[in-house]
């Protein structure tokens, strides 16, 4: 169908393996397996999720005819972010960029918007009563991590997602005798996108306000306008520190829900990105600002990437699968060792040498993030009611 990419057709081997382990997996869950066949387990339930769960926002013939781009491209971003999200793939130069649409793991047809009868039924306010309300001394905390953990996955969703809010709200029905303070519960609404289709109708789409690419966009900004204010006015390719305008708003490229663990990181990450640039100042002393934020806005993506993907998910997730497992997203089965000695053993395989430098693959679908990724990481409850600092 014209405006739809190719199918993903997983290799014989990986189909092979995700019916062997759609079957065992009836009988014996991933996590009961031990390390390295629990890994394998879940490369398996990969390639399934992969095949069937990525769906576009857009409705069908959509999808990649609003990735286009009319505007002719700056050749700087050949090999430098957009900040914008832009040129990522030149074929679909709008993918992944500030405004596109959340992706969906399901059919458009399972995702249809409820009705109010089905909005609050059950009631969200009695679910979250039963369910999630933390109790007097009902704080478990996790023994194996601190504060930075929620800090920072808070960080990389601020870099990921953001749903545009429209103006008008819900009013959540109360139950009698419901203590919430002044006996009105309002929930500011998701602004839908423009209908496109008849079956946005059913199945409204939403944007994303961030880019959704790994790119740094919660101290960058999700616009080239919105980067060029956080530089400084020097050819040293340095952005501004943290600072606060009259009214307390930080400087910075996402400023949403800030606290003090925002504010840490993303002086972290400024500091970070400036001590890239007097590096590269010291190896590339000709090279302009340009050139120079450029450059290290990449490395300093990458280090984040990194860091979540090696240190953050396997420190939040200790089972030994996902030790192997997210080891290997990044350095491949090769290992960290080998890689760094003799590079890519593979130029192609994510399996063989990690997911960075591997080939591009969409699976199918335009890159998006999902609406049930965003769900998923609403990690709310690793903030404590009371805190006296990291
Ligand atoms: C002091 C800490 C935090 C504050 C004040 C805060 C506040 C908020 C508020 C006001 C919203 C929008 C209202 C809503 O949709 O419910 C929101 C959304 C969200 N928060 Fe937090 N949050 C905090 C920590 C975290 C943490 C630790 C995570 C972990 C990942 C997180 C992830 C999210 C996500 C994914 C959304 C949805 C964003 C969207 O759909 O646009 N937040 N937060």
């Amino acid at each position: 169908m014209p405006g739809q990419l190719p199918p993903y057709r997983p290799s014989l081997f990986d189909r092979v393996l995700a019916k062997a382990f759609g079957m065992i997996n009836k009988i014996v869950p991933w996590y009961k397996f031990p390390g390295i066949i629990g890994a394998i387990n879940l490369e398996a339930i990969r390639t399934t999720l992969r095949l069937n769960n990525l769906h576009d926002g857009y409705p069908p013939g959509h999808a990649v005819v609003n990735m286009a781009e009319q505007e002719p491209m700056d050749e700087r971003f050949l090999h430098a972010r957009n900040s914008d999200g832009k040129y990522n793939s030149l074929t679909m130069p709008r993918m992944g960029c500030t405004g596109m649409r959340f992706g969906r793991q399901f059919p458009r047809e399972y995702c249809r918007k409820p009705t109010e009868e089905e909005l609050w039924n059950p009631n969200p306010r009695v679910i979250s009563e039963r369910f999630m309300k933390r109790r007097e001394g009902g704080f478990i905390p996790a023994t194996t991590l601190n504060l930075f953990a929620a800090a920072w996955i808070q960080f990389q969703t601020h870099d990921w997602m953001a749903h545009e809010r429209a103006h008008d709200s819900y009013d959540v029905p109360l139950p009698e005798g419901d203590g919430w303070p002044g006996g009105r519960m309002e929930l500011l609404k998701t602004q839908p996108d423009e209908i496109l289709d008849a079956s946005d109708i059913e199945t409204p789409g939403y944007k994303n306000t961030n880019t959704a690419w790994w790119d740094g966009s919660q101290i960058y900004g999700s616009s080239e306008v919105e980067t060029e204010r956080l530089r400084t006015a020097h050819e040293d390719g340095k952005l501004r520190q943290i600072s606060y305008d009259a009214s307390g708003v930080p400087l910075t490229g996402f400023v949403d829900n800030w606290w003090f663990g925002l504010h840490i990181l993303h002086s972290l990450f400024v500091l970070e990105h400036n001590a890239i640039c007097d590096k590269l100042r010291r190896a590339y002393p000709d090279w302009n600002g340009t050139k120079m934020f450029d450059t290290a806005r990449l490395v300093n993506c990458a280090l984040m990437a990194k860091i979540h993907t090696v240190e953050w998910t396997p420190a939040v997730l200790g089972h030994p699968a996902l030790q192997i497992g997210m080891n290997a997203n990044w350095w491949g089965l090769a290992g960290e060792t080998l890689t760094k000695l003799v590079g890519r053993l593979s130029k192609t395989s994510e399996i063989i040498s990690g997911i960075p430098g591997s080939t591009t693959e969409l699976f199918g679908v335009p890159y998006s993030l999902t609406e049930e990724f965003v769900s998923v990481y609403r990690m709310h409850p690793l903030i404590p009611g009371k805190s006296s600092g990291i």
